[in-house]
């Protein structure tokens, strides 16, 4: 078999691959066996790699010819068997850092390591779904998933099993005809029967159905119970769900890191306006107010009652913060 894992970077356009540099010689090849069953074994301590974090970035930076930097001196330490989710506003460059911790695109400063190695030397263990896609057009489904499964050393048969739970239909038909959530199911259903320490997921969710996040949330947990690791971007906050970790990116780098619901809880109540010109004094953390389709929302500083602000005429209402306030606020607040 191949030592070329399912790295879909070189199969897309978004993102330039081509480091022009050889991977090193000390690559492992990782075989961890998946037993092509329904059930994740756990991760055998083998591919832990003397328990080193599953991802350590230090100091990195990426930059595009001479373009500003997209990532610059970013530090990431994600820990063996957590499930991260990444968020942050669109450019910001989860992708490419996504893609730097896959060894897809090589930082122009700075080192990333995955469970102690160059992410070269361990591409077997891990397995990277780029949100570009990787689905092969004019094969079928089922054709695809023979094509991918002999690419990746740690690929089980678990794939068919993967897309019915996802409720992928029309497997014998062209992937040129399927919906793009179909095509989404597929390349999951080909990425999570990869049998690997560390999962790399852009924007898993992005076309899915309601029931197919549900489910493939459950196949995360699965995942975690069998002590996996798992990181991937989204824009969704239904996906903080199957997370015992989110990091919030801005350009100034990570604003925000910790358990989801610590970090939502973290968040003060929302000032909700009619008009963005109403003075509350020193009511209000920070200048900003956002404009939202349900008014002009700001957060309550520390010093003030949420109930005496509640009564003020010119104040609509005050009110728990969701997710868009989670978000606004540590990303443009906090950042
Ligand atoms: N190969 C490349 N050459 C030049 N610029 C690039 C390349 N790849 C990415 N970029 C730039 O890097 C920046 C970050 O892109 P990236 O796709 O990582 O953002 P993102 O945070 O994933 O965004 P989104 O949430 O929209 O998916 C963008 O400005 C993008 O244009």
């Amino acid at each position: 078999m191949s030592d070329v894992p399912i790295d879909t970077s070189a199969s897309t356009d978004a993102i330039s691959t081509d480091t022009g540099e050889e991977p090193p010689a000390d690559a492992d090849d990782g075989e961890d066996g998946g037993d092509g069953g329904d059930a994740i074994d756990p991760v055998p301590d083998a591919a832990i790699h003397d328990s080193a974090p599953a991802v350590r970035v230090r100091g990195l930076t990426k930059r595009f010819g001479d373009d500003p930097p997209v990532l610059a001196d970013f530090d990431l330490t994600l820990n063996a068997g957590e499930t991260t989710v990444l968020m942050g506003p669109n450019g910001t460059g989860k992708t490419v850092l996504l893609a730097c911790l896959t060894g897809g695109l090589r930082p122009t400063a700075g080192t990333v390591e995955v469970f102690g190695h160059s992410p070269e030397a361990v591409r077997s263990d891990l397995v990277f779904a780029l949100q570009d896609g990787f689905a092969v057009d004019d094969l079928s489904g089922r054709e695809n998933a023979e094509f991918y499964t002999a690419l990746h050393p740690a690929a089980t048969d678990r794939w068919e099993t993967v897309a019915d739970r996802l409720r992928l239909d029309g497997l014998d038909r062209r992937v040129a005809d399927y919906s793009g959530g179909m095509v989404r199911k597929l390349e999951l259903a080909l990425t999570l029967s990869v049998d690997v320490p560390l999962y790399v997921l852009d924007e898993p969710t992005a076309e899915l159905d309601p029931t197919a996040v549900e489910r493939f949330h459950a196949m995360l947990d699965d995942l975690a119970d069998a002590g996996r690791t798992v990181v991937m971007s989204s824009h969704s906050p239904r996906d903080l769900r199957a997370a015992n970790r989110l990091v919030v990116v801005a350009d100034s780098g990570v604003v925000a890191d910790g358990h989801p619901d610590d970090l939502r809880e973290a968040v003060p109540p929302v000032v909700v306006l009619d008009r963005a010109d109403t003075d509350l004094g020193g009511h209000l953390r920070g200048p900003r107010l956002f404009d939202t389709d349900t008014g002009f929302r700001g957060f309550l500083s520390a010093e003030a009652d949420p109930s005496v602000v509640d009564t003020r005429p010119e104040v609509v209402r005050v009110e728990r913060p969701t997710p868009p306030d989670v978000f606004n606020y540590y990303v443009h607040l906090r950042g």
